[in-house]
């Protein structure tokens, strides 16, 4: 697709092997200052699953989707795919494009939100690995965030009615909803999105996180009760994350008289290790010494509709027309020259 010669995937990487972990977590922590108990923590997580996080295979299972989804619609344009914390390094695939001749990329993020972690850290990340390879890295041009966009609302929904159904039927009608998303310091949600937006506490990525639910939610109709809960807090205690933590909100539930919920993982694209873990092991077991029906809701992950989607914004970016999306928010521009700044 004019005017690209390739389609980059980036995302987070994850371990595939027990002497991957160490190596993988301080990648991730460099720099952070993330307590050594949490990192001990995490890596038991890894360990559980005999080290293998599957976030990579996730990836080449979306690739090989994509890749049928370009052939079948005229696309010609080579798939790279580099990661920002373990191989394929992203370094690494922007000196085998600059070896293939590659010249202009449009990159994808896993990554769906506005905030520090979820978009700027990618183009800081993507502007050190063309600093790497020198004068014959490509341009690199990342797509924007596409919370809002169909290809991932309309999927999200998709998912969530089949967990939905899997409940017994008895519980399925008062069912309550859990969105579930990524916490991060209050400090950085607080500035997520163009600066001077008035998006208030949280910033943009709460009010993308919040209206994305609405989206979902309205789609399903039924009139589920609903709200958002985040997971997978780090950090030392003494610095404010976003909440509730799901298994705070889990308890109240229970307290409130609820008797099953389904959890949307909406804060991200695929199942990866924060899914498994902290979701399907750790809330599932809580919603279980509570007596609450659990059933989690699939990511977007290779629903057809959210592969199109990748399609739909690599023209949408090629051929500069104003971004499509749902709801009431103002849309992300492409470039985002000034968002989501540290914290
Ligand atoms: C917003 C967000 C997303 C969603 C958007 C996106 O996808 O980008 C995300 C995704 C992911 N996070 C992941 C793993 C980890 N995140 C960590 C730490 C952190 N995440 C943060 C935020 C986010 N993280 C933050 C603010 C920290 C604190 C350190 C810092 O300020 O940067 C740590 C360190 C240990 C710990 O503290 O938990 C690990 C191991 C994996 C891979 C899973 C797998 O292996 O399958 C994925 C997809
Ligand atoms: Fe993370």
């Amino acid at each position: 697709m004019r005017p690209y010669d390739a389609f980059l995937l980036i995302s987070f990487g994850g371990p595939e092997a027990t002497d991957d972990v160490i190596p993988f977590l301080e990648n991730v922590t460099r720099g952070r200052g993330i307590p050594r108990e949490r990192l001990a923590e995490v890596g038991e997580h890894y360990f559980l699953f005999d080290g293998v996080s599957p976030i990579n295979g996730q990836c080449r299972e979306l690739i090989a989707a994509i890749r049928a989804d370009f052939e079948a619609n005229g696309v010609d344009l080579p798939i790279y795919w580099g990661n920002r914390f373990w191989d394929p390094m992203l370094a690494d695939t922007v000196a085998q494009m600059a070896k293939d001749g590659v010249r202009r990329v449009v990159a994808l993020a896993t990554s769906a939100y506005s905030n520090y972690s979820s978009h700027r850290a990618y183009l800081n990340d993507i502007e050190a690995a063309r600093a790497a390879v020198g004068p014959d890295a490509p341009e690199i041009e990342l797509i924007r965030p596409f919370y809002d966009h169909p290809g991932f609302i309309e999927p999200l929904a998709d998912h969530a009615r089949d967990a939905l159904g899997r409940l017994p039927e008895g519980e399925r009608a008062g069912a309550h909803l859990l969105f579930s998303a990524h916490s991060i310091p209050t400090a950085m949600a607080d500035k997520s999105g163009a600066p001077g937006h008035g998006f208030g506490p949280g910033g943009a990525y709460a009010a993308q996180l919040a209206e994305v639910a609405r989206l979902v939610t309205e789609r399903l109709g039924g009139g589920h009760a609903y709200d958002l809960v985040y997971q997978s807090r780090s950090g030392p205690p003494s610095q404010p994350w976003l909440e509730p933590d799901i298994n705070d909100r889990l308890e109240e539930l229970a307290a409130e008289g609820a008797s099953a919920v389904v959890v949307i993982p909406h804060g991200f694209v695929s199942d990866h290790m924060e899914v498994k873990y902290d979701l399907d092991h750790e809330a599932r077991a809580t919603a279980g010494r509570l007596g609450l029906a659990f059933e989690r809701a699939l990511g977007p992950g290779t629903h057809p509709r959210f592969v199109a989607m990748v399609r739909d914004l690599v023209a949408e970016r090629a051929s500069g027309a104003d971004p499509v999306g749902l709801g009431d928010l103002p849309r992300c521009p492409d470039g985002g020259s000034d968002c989501c700044p540290p914290r």
